[in-house]
């Protein structure tokens, strides 16, 4: 009973957290959004609410109404709208981060941009459509001394789950390493047939937009990147787009992992819904970890470790000195990058290292399956 009174003050809390007056001494982090995304309201706009020293300030649409509705809804301040609204709000010189939630194939060409422009960048995963977009994107924010941040919320580094479960495979307790399997899947009906997923041209594909986090969670607990990909069985929804993908990989000290995304598991006998697949579980010399739902760990997860014959299930929703129960993986991310941002040491970070590794691997699927990588972007950064 506690824990279904949790799980409500959690996820109430969370919807609407208590909104923090700005320090009068900081000067907050102004934001502009690129595109009135459905994605928006969780990653950045309610998170902001609670953070003392950042603010969602703009928001681009294509159309104007729409960037005024989505504004008034949401109280944002300024607007832009039209064919050159996103490149305004990029130039608008009181903003100092962009948030860039666009289809994944327009991320390469909206991040040049805004870090031409010197905005610090918060990038939707997955960072580009190919592991190249990824390096050039991040060469360009070194050379302009800007952060940019892969938005990888669940994850690895900015829940405390994550951190968790790497903190037991690390403490040696259950030896090494020895396979992982990895899944997200999502039951059909959730995205309708002209979403942006299934939409080759925008960087479509469940390996794409599910797929980078099972590869993301395979690398982070495997803790190396697949030497190899030894097998690859998908399901289309046209001849570029998988809807399904399941892959076997090689890892170093002959780590196996396996992965499955999944953009529409159909019902059971035709009739009966699926339930989201969320789980992670990692074998190792002596024992296992099963994590249930580490993408959105606020709303609920489990962390059950067996060892020696003994099972015990933890939970982690805060760090010792950092965060509330109720701190969704976007409010974490938000701490990292406005800490960031100001020059402070983050909790946590997403490397570029890392942002181009993911990518690499995706791409490295997307060549065994025979499908190929998304298509690379037209856009070309002007040369200085
Ligand atoms: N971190 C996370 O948990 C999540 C991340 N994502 C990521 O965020 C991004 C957006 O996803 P989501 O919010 O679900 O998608 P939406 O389709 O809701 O939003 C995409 C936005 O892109 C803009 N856009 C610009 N050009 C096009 C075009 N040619 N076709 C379609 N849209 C266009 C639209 O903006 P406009 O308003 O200007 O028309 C739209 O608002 C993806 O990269 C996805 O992977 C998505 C969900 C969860
Ligand atoms: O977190 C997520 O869940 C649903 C997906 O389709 C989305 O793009 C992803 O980021």
């Amino acid at each position: 009973m506690s824990s279904v009174f949790g799980l409500v003050k959690r996820v109430t809390t969370a919807l609407n957290p208590p909104a923090t007056q700005s320090s009068p001494d900081t000067k907050p982090l102004k934001f502009g959004i690129l595109g009135a995304a459905a994605i928006a309201p969780d990653a950045l706009i309610t998170p902001v609410k609670s953070h003392p020293e950042a603010v969602v300030y703009a928001v681009a649409a294509r159309s104007k109404d729409r960037a005024a509705a989505f504004a008034k809804k949401h109280g944002i301040e300024k607007v832009f709208g039209g064919p050159t609204g996103y490149q305004e709000l990029i130039d608008d010189p009181d903003i100092d981060a962009i948030y860039n939630p666009l289809p994944n194939g327009l991320h390469y060409e909206w991040t040049m941009k805004a870090l031409a422009a010197g905005k610090h960048v918060l990038l939707e995963k997955p960072s580009a459509n190919t592991a190249e977009e990824t390096r050039n994107m991040f060469a360009l924010a070194e050379k302009k001394d800007l952060v940019l941040l892969e938005a990888f919320h669940y994850r690895r580094v900015f829940h405390p789950v994550a951190h968790r479960v790497k903190a037991v495979i690390e403490s040696g307790e259950l030896g090494a390493v020895k396979s992982t399997s990895t899944a997200l899947t999502i039951p059909r009906g959730f995205m309708k047939a002209d979403d942006i997923r299934f939409n080759y041209s925008l960087g479509g594909g469940a390996m794409m937009d599910l797929g980078c986090y099972v590869i993301n969670a395979t690398r982070y607990f495997a803790g190396a990147n697949p030497t190899s990909v030894e097998s690859v069985d998908h399901e289309l929804t046209s001849p570029q787009i998988d809807r399904r993908t399941a892959a076997k990989f090689t890892l170093p000290g002959s780590i196996t992992s396996t992965i499955l995304c999944d953009l529409g598991v159909p019902p059971t006998l035709g009739v009966i819904p699926s339930l989201p697949n969320i789980k992670a579980v990692i074998k190792c010399e002596k024992g296992e970890i099963e994590v249930y739902n580490y993408v959105m760990p606020t709303l609920y997860h489990s962390i059950t470790v067996t060892a020696g014959g003994k099972k015990r299930v933890e939970k982690a929703y805060t760090f010792p000195d950092l965060g509330q129960p109720w701190w969704t993986t976007y409010r974490y991310q938000l701490e990292a990058f406005v800490n960031k941002v100001k020059g402070r040491a983050p909790h946590a970070w997403v490397t570029k290292e890392d942002s181009i590794s993911n990518m690499e691997v995706v791409e490295s699927v997307y060549a065994k399956s025979g499908l190929g990588s998304r298509p690379t972007s037209d856009y070309v950064p002007p040369s200085d």
